[in-house]
């Protein structure tokens, strides 16, 4: 495994003003999906703008395993696939590293299929909780085996048929959602998928542009129900990926927090169940113009000019938590450097991410100055526009806990703090943004290796 074995520490410090224009690379939900419906339709599939971040590259290896396909020729990733119902039994046990998404989706894509599949991830991912994705699979009639009560590594075993289940989503999770999705398009009959607070629609979309016989329904409380007639036939589709909000969040804050920065972000994928970061900082004060707005192949896009900003704490509402569930451990960064009081509500879902994101961001904060508190499903920073005091000036390191979003975050922090901050490793940032380096010191921000170990 990459990860756990060589830490690579690194240190941002205070920078000058961040300008420039920059691309960020393919949203990673898109890209997970894009290699995953490539690999099951007919066909050709061909995507341009795809993430190349490990987390990906780990979900076109399990396809690839399961008889697709896949070959990258100059920018484009082709991808023949195997026609839906037609996945053949991995040989060997399927590697997911770091990545939730790639393992809990393929999980219900090929854990109905009447033959044995094994899942196994890096030490991050093997502490996360499965049984969220296994128990319907178990109601479909997906016979599971672990070692360890729902915890990778997951033998999975279909039946002959597998049973078409109406699944009320017990918690806000996309994972698990599309994996339900996932398990239906190789079951006979229709597979509901009732989810009572809207998470991101990438699989719903998606699945609908490769052909599949998906509806959704709204009611008036928001309350959606997804119905997927099972066994229908997918056609390979021309996909390009937009660019990820989730990766956009770390400059765009950047550029908010270092005084006199003017940074362009272009092509970034404005889908609303993704954009609750922007709203929140617009109602921080942040300086956040939306330029170009636009639709491409079949998603929001825009380019955001992100300009310094005096930001004021605010409460972020728990409903708004699954359109920027990824981006609290950096919103956290932008309310220390914010006057006033940030609330976050409706963060437990943060518990069960690469590392518990509630303490590791509260823990990181603390070792750096940031006065906050850490509630059970809560986080309340008190911020210090200016940063005076913020950093670690003995060098001690933010523990990442193998989580790409803590590095980043923590980084974010040092380019406005009065002293250095240090993370443990950001080798685990390549999982889903490997350009953030390069990107980041383009614009100006101070981030440099730490040689050796981190203190
Ligand atoms: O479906 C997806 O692509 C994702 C869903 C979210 O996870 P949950 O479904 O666990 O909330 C998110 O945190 C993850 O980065 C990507
Ligand atoms: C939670 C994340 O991803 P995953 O669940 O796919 O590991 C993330 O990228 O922040």
């Amino acid at each position: 495994m990459s990860h756990g074995i060589a830490l690579k520490p690194a240190k941002s410090a205070r920078s000058e003003a961040l300008k420039g224009t920059i691309r960020i690379p393919g949203d990673k939900s898109i890209s997970h999906r894009s290699f995953m419906f490539g690999g099951l339709a007919s066909g050709e599939t061909r995507i341009t703008g795809l993430l190349e971040g490990e987390d990906v590259i780990n979900t076109g290896k399990a396809m690839r395993a399961m008889g697709a396909q896949i070959e990258k020729v100059g920018a484009e990733w082709i991808i023949q696939g195997t026609g839906n119902g037609a996945l053949l039994a991995p040989e060997a046990p399927l590697d997911f590293g770091n990545a939730g998404t790639g393992c809990r989706l393929t999980m219900g894509l090929v854990g109905v299929y009447d033959f044995a599949s094994t899942f196994i991830g890096d030490a991050s991912l093997s502490k996360r909780p499965m049984g969220r994705v296994l128990n319907p699979l178990r109601e479909m009639g997906v016979q599971v085996t672990s070692v360890e009560g729902d915890r990778l590594p997951v033998t999975l075993h279909g039946p002959k048929v597998p049973n078409p289940i109406t699944y009320r989503v017990p918690m806000a999770s996309a994972q698990v959602k599309s994996a339900v999705l996932l398990a239906g398009l190789n079951t006979p009959g229709i597979t509901t998928v009732i989810e009572p607070v809207m998470t991101r629609d990438h699989t719903e979309k998606m699945l609908q542009g490769f052909g599949a016989d998906l509806s959704v329904e709204t009611d008036a409380e928001g309350v959606r129900t997804i119905r997927l007639v099972g066994q229908g036939q997918l056609k390979g589709q021309v996909i390009d990926v937009p660019g990820d909000p989730s990766s956009t969040a770390f400059p765009l804050v950047a550029a908010l927090l270092t005084p006199g920065s003017d940074v362009t972000i272009l092509n970034v994928l404005m889908n609303p169940t993704r954009t609750g970061l922007i709203l929140t900082l617009q109602e921080m004060g942040a300086d956040i113009e939306v330029q170009n707005a636009r639709l491409a192949g079949g998603e929001d896009v825009a380019d955001l000019r992100v300009r310094y900003s005096e930001l004021k704490g605010v409460t972020v509402p728990a409903d708004r938590a699954p359109s920027m569930i990824d981006e609290y451990p950096v919103l956290a960064v932008a309310a220390a450097y914010a006057s006033g009081t940030t609330t976050m509500l409706g963060l437990e879902e943060l518990r069960v991410k690469e590392s518990d994101r509630l303490s590791a961001v509260a823990e990181g904060l603390k070792l750096n100055g940031v006065d906050c508190d850490e509630g059970q499903e809560t986080l309340v920073v008190r911020g210090r526009p200016g940063g005076k005091g913020y950093g670690n000036a003995s060098g001690k390191a933010v523990v990442t806990h193998l989580d790409h979003r803590i590095a980043m975050s923590f980084l974010v922090l040092g380019l406005a703090s009065e002293h250095p901050v240090t993370v443990d490793d950001a080798s685990i940032i390549a999982t889903s943004f490997p350009e953030f380096m390069d990107l980041m010191t383009g614009l100006g921000a101070k981030i440099d290796a730490v040689d050796g170990e981190a203190a």
